[in-house]
């Protein structure tokens, strides 16, 4: 067993250290409701994680926090050694953090490759992409990002022709495409079968080490096969962190998780 006991409270940040994003003690109290409640998280560069919890975990609330849809009501949230706790989303978003959400949002009459060249534009506003074209840098990007996400051969349909799982891949590249340093993916296997799992597990391994990857999602084999390290959260804590393997042998993980009581899983 090496799944570990809660984190202690962080402390000092030290900035030179390999530490991209410290979620710090963070509680977010909606009314005298605790979503997140002392939860604390750190996460190296180029490393993947997986952060899993029954539903109503926080673990939206987290990511929420993360990007400063919501904000904590106390506690800190460091990224690249600085504070952005208090910071607009759009802030946030520009100092290198990007969410990809369940449903997928390319836009439909959009070629694949044009979706990507869009999220590759600095200058966010999709009129400019147009009007000022691209330059080799961008389209020599872009041309990577298809390679990464499996979708070389398919640039130039339109991306609502796209099967539920290529438009999800898409949509990973288009976050990538941002060049945000951690990604955001809350769970990018919504609705696939077992092969597009799998292939969605081996693009997300593949991004890792140039990003740094945070993933939500609740199906044990795909967790398996992205073979990251796993933390748990319940009722808004820290409850374990640790191997698949680990965590999937864990008694308290499946008392909370699974909705097994320790007594039914050694009787
Ligand atoms: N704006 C809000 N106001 C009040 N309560 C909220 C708000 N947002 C979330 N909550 C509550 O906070 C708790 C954590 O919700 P959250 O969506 O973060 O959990 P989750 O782990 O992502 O769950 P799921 O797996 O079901 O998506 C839930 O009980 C939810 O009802």
């Amino acid at each position: 067993m090496n799944a570990t006991a809660p984190a202690s409270h962080i402390g000092t940040i030290d900035p030179v250290t390999n530490l991209l994003l410290a979620v710090d003690g963070v509680t977010v109290d909606f009314d005298g409701f605790k979503a997140l409640n002392g939860f604390s998280l750190t996460l190296d560069r180029g490393t993947l994680r997986v952060l899993i919890g029954p539903n109503g975990a926080g673990k939206s609330t987290l990511c929420d926090t993360i990007i400063g849809r919501v904000r904590a009501t106390s506690g800190r949230v460091i990224f690249k050694g600085q504070d952005i706790t208090h910071l607009p989303e759009h802030e946030i978003v520009r100092r290198g953090i990007c969410r990809k959400f369940q449903t997928p949002g390319v836009l439909s009459g959009l070629s694949v490759v044009d979706n990507l060249m869009i999220a590759a534009r600095r200058d966010r506003r999709w009129w400019c992409s147009f009007r000022q074209g691209v330059d080799a840098e961008e389209k020599a990007r872009v041309a990577d990002i298809l390679e990464t996400i499996g979708l070389a051969d398919r640039a130039h349909i339109p991306a609502g022709q796209l099967a539920h799982g290529e438009k999800q891949w898409l949509e990973i590249g288009m976050v990538v495409a941002t060049r945000a340093d951690l990604l955001l993916l809350d769970e990018p296997t919504a609705g696939m079968g077992p092969a597009e799992t799998s292939q969605t597990a081996a693009l997300i391994r593949r991004l890792v080490g140039q990003h740094t990857v945070l993933v939500i999602d609740h199906d044990m084999s795909f967790l398996e096969q992205l073979d990251a390290r796993v933390t748990v959260m319940h009722q808004g804590q820290f409850l374990k962190e640790g191997s698949v393997a680990a965590i999937r042998e864990d008694a308290d993980v499946a008392a909370v998780y699974l909705g097994r009581t320790k007594e039914e899983k050694h009787g």
